[in-house]
């Protein structure tokens, strides 16, 4: 899917709201369990729902990866259910990838030939060869992590070089020679608040994916008041809050009913930028 695919998309659902598949098998309803492939029943069960509510879906690789093959072919049946089913929403493998330049080549050919995914997690502290083999593949996407919504933000990414620029500012502005708005987003923590006006000096006009809403305690109002702009240029995620604001059997209602809590807020706070 290409930016103006995406914005369109945006505009069209009123909302950017991405919905995480983080799907845990300890934390679905028992009844779940009985079915052949509990992983992909609870998702498809998550999607069908939410769908008019969300532009995207977020599986962390972790859930998946945490089942060994099993999980991996869940991932793999999600992906194919959102594709045939749901063909605009934009889907982002959060995997977190990114390693010397022909193993980055290997993880790219991985999630964006194989499962054929939107846009992938990647980590910048590699450097620029670990990124480009991200780069090459029309309409997809490297989501670089920039500043993240956990405590250990702080110990790398809100340190200061002797010229006073903080870690994730130099991965904003070096990594802008790699790619552009139309290839590459920033992971943005919701939990770091007024920081989305200091990103925005840097990356006016890229994607965020903004994770941290809902469990993670981060405000909506904040993150687009501080971080967006005129394309709205923001996904936001929440998982937990969504998917398990239910262990019953009518977990997937409630969920429908927490994304479109959020949906709500989301269109009044384009409403509310002119969007
Ligand atoms: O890359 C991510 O998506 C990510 C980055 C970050 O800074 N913080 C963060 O929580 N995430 C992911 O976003 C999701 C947040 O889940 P909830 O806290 O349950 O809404 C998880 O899949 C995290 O791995």
């Amino acid at each position: 899917m290409n930016r103006s695919e995406l914005v369109n998309q945006i505009k069209t659902k009123r909302s950017f709201l991405c919905v995480g598949l983080d799907t845990d098998l300890k934390k679905v309803p028992q009844h779940i369990l009985n079915d052949e492939d509990p992983i992909f029943a609870f998702n498809k069960a998550i999607i069908d729902a939410t769908a008019d509510y969300c532009v995207s879906y977020k599986p962390n690789l972790a859930f998946y990866e945490a089942f060994g093959v099993k999980g991996l072919i869940s991932f793999e049946k999600t992906i194919k259910y959102l594709k045939e089913n749901y063909p605009n929403h934009f889907i982002v493998a959060d995997a977190k990838r990114g390693d010397i330049g022909n193993t980055s080549a290997m993880y790219a050919r991985t999630f964006f030939d194989e499962y054929d995914v939107d846009s992938l997690t990647v980590a910048p502290y590699m450097g620029e060869d670990s990124v480009t083999p991200f780069l090459g593949y029309k309409d997809k996407w490297v989501i670089l992590l920039a500043l993240t919504s956990n405590k250990g933000s702080h110990d790398f990414q809100l340190t200061e070089d002797k010229d006073g620029e903080r870690l994730f500012e130099k991965v904003l502005r070096t990594s802008q020679q790699w790619g552009d708005k139309e290839n590459m987003m920033y992971v943005v923590g919701a939990t770091q608040g007024r920081m989305f006006e200091d990103i925005r000096k840097i990356v006016p006009d890229h994607f965020l994916l903004v994770p941290g809403v809902g469990a993670q305690g981060g405000s909506l109002e904040e993150v687009c008041k501080y971080g967006m702009n005129a394309d709205c240029g923001l996904l936001v995620n929440s998982s937990r809050g969504i998917i398990y604001a239910s262990n019953g059997e009518d977990f997937a209602t409630v969920a429908a009913e927490k994304a479109k809590e959020l949906q709500i807020q989301m269109d009044a706070e384009l409403k509310k930028h002119g969007i």
